[in-house]
Order: C-alpha cells, then sequence, then structure tokens
C-alpha cells in the first residue's frame, strides 16, 4: 500500500515520518531526492546550471541552496522552472524506490513524503493521504526557528504552498502537530494502527 504524507513547509512531515519508520514504514523521501538528483553532473544539476547560470554554484560545483532559493522563492516563474527540471527526475526516483521496496516484501507500506503532494496532483496516485498540520502562527514560528530565515523569507516559502488548512480538505488521516512530540506520536501509532488494518482487509480480499 502507497501512502502520501504531506503537510505545508514546517508543520511536521519529517518528523511524523521518522515516527512511522519506527513503526516500521518504509518512507520515500521527496526533498532527500531532491538533493540525489541535484549533485554535480546529473541531469537536472545540468539543467539548473544551464537555467539559472553559474551564479547560483558553490566553489566546489554544488548548487548553493540558499541562492537558489532566495531566486525562486522570490519568483513563481523560476520556481516554476526549477519545479519543470527537478519533478520529472524525482518522479522515476521515487518510482525506482518503492519497487524496489515491495520487491523485497509486497506487504509493507510505503510512505511517500512529499511537501507537493496536493498540488502537483500527487494525491490521485496514492490510496491514503495522510495531513500534517500546525496552525499558521505554530508554523511561522518553527520555520523561523529551524531555518534562521528572515520574516520575509519565510513568509515567502509559507505563501509558495497551498496553505494547510486548505489541504486538510484532502486528508483521509489528519495530524495535528500542534501539541507536544508525545501528543503527535500517540495520533501516528493510531494512525498507523489503521493503515495496518486496511493492508489486512486489502490482502484477504
Ligand atoms: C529551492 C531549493 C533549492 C531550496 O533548498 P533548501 O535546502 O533551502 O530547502 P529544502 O530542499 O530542504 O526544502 C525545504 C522545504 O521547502 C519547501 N519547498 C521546496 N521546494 C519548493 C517548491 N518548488 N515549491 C514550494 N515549496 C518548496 C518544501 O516544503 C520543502 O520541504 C530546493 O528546495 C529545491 O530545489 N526545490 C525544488 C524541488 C521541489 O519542488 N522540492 C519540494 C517538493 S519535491
Ligand atoms: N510537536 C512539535 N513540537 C515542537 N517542535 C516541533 C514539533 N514537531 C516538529 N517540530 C519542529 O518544527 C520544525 C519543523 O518540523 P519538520 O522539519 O518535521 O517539518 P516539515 O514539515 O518536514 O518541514 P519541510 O516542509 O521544510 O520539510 C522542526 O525544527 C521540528 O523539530
Amino acid at each position: 500500500m502507497i501512502v502520501g504524507l504531506t503537510g505545508s513547509i514546517a508543520t511536521g512531515k519529517s518528523t511524523v515520518s521518522k515516527m512511522l519508520a519506527d513503526l516500521g514504514a518504509v518512507i520515500i523521501d521527496a526533498d532527500k531526492i531532491v538533493r540525489e538528483v541535484q549533485q554535480p553532473g546529473e541531469r537536472a544539476w545540468r539543467e539548473i546550471v544551464d537555467f539559472f547560470g553559474e551564479e547560483i554554484l558553490q566553489p566546489n560545483g554544488e548548487l548553493d541552496r540558499a541562492k537558489l532559493g532566495a531566486r525562486v522563492f522570490d519568483n513563481p516563474e523560476s520556481r516554476e522552472k526549477l519545479n519543470q527540471i527537478v519533478h520529472p527526475r524525482v518522479r522515476e526516483e521515487r518510482d525506482l524506490q518503492t519497487q524496489e521496496a515491495l520487491a523485497h516484501n509486497p506487504n509493507r507500506i510505503v510512505i511517500w513524503d512529499i511537501p507537493l503532494l496536493i498540488e502537483t496532483g500527487i494525491h490521485r496516485e496514492v490510496e491514503r493521504t495522510i495531513v500534517v498540520y500546525v496552525d499558521q502562527e505554530t508554523q511561522y514560528a518553527r520555520l523561523l526557528k529551524r531555518d534562521e530565515l528572515s520574516a520575509e523569507a519565510a513568509r515567502k516559502r509559507i505563501a509558495a504552498q497551498m496553505p494547510v488548512e486548505e489541504k486538510k480538505r484532502y486528508a483521509d488521516f489528519l495530524i495535528d502537530n500542534g501539541g507536544t512530540i508525545e501528543e503527535t506520536f500517540q495520533q501516528v501509532q493510531d494512525v498507523w494502527a489503521k493503515l495496518l488494518r486496511l493492508q489486512e482487509e486489502g490482502a484477504s480480499l
């Protein structure tokens, strides 16, 4: 079974995906794949350099993610271009990793941890969707604290995604991450138990 996990920036997807991994899920992490396909020499890296110029590289040839982030979160057209370059590669790698995980054990629950799951329509490809949410003030405060962004940069990053309030409408399972980590873990355990039940029902059909 493939399950989508999303939220908006800094609402707690990574926190929840670590808990699901501890419970036995296979996690396919889109942000991690983005970094892999953007390694120097890879096709996406080359296309990014061609489009954005060598000024977005560090001296060692790796992307300067802060510089590229500043460019794309400031400008929707540049962001769209970056998405067009990167997303097809991420899809390929995501599908490969999924096939590999299921080849070893077809009964495993595979979680696609994808920030833009709903914006890109990928929620239609998964069997269930989990949305992790917090209120806007908590989201903003956690983002500022984690990434040490300016207030303006944080607002732009939040504005680059569908508001989490809207994403909640697409959820089969909601996780309120506005409380303590322990409170979140209890909800994650609850969702996991339900996924296991669904998995068993599917297997016995
Ligand atoms: C812009 C880049 C260079 C910034 O790198 P940086 O290391 O600062 O951030 P990181 O990759 O860890 O992403 C942090 C968060 O930003 C948000 N985010 C990233 N890219 C995007 C995007 N294109 N649109 C909206 N939100 C985004 C996500 O919530 C993500 O979890 C990088 O995020 C990137 O190349 N993005 C394009 C690919 C993409 O769409 N990734 C997210 C979904 S697959
Ligand atoms: N319940 C919580 N209480 C306090 N802090 C939390 C809680 N959950 C997550 N955090 C912190 O909030 C920040 C954002 O969480 P996390 O990195 O899991 O979000 P994310 O949705 O994966 O972000 P991104 O979209 O950028 O990948 C992190 O610094 C994390 O440690």
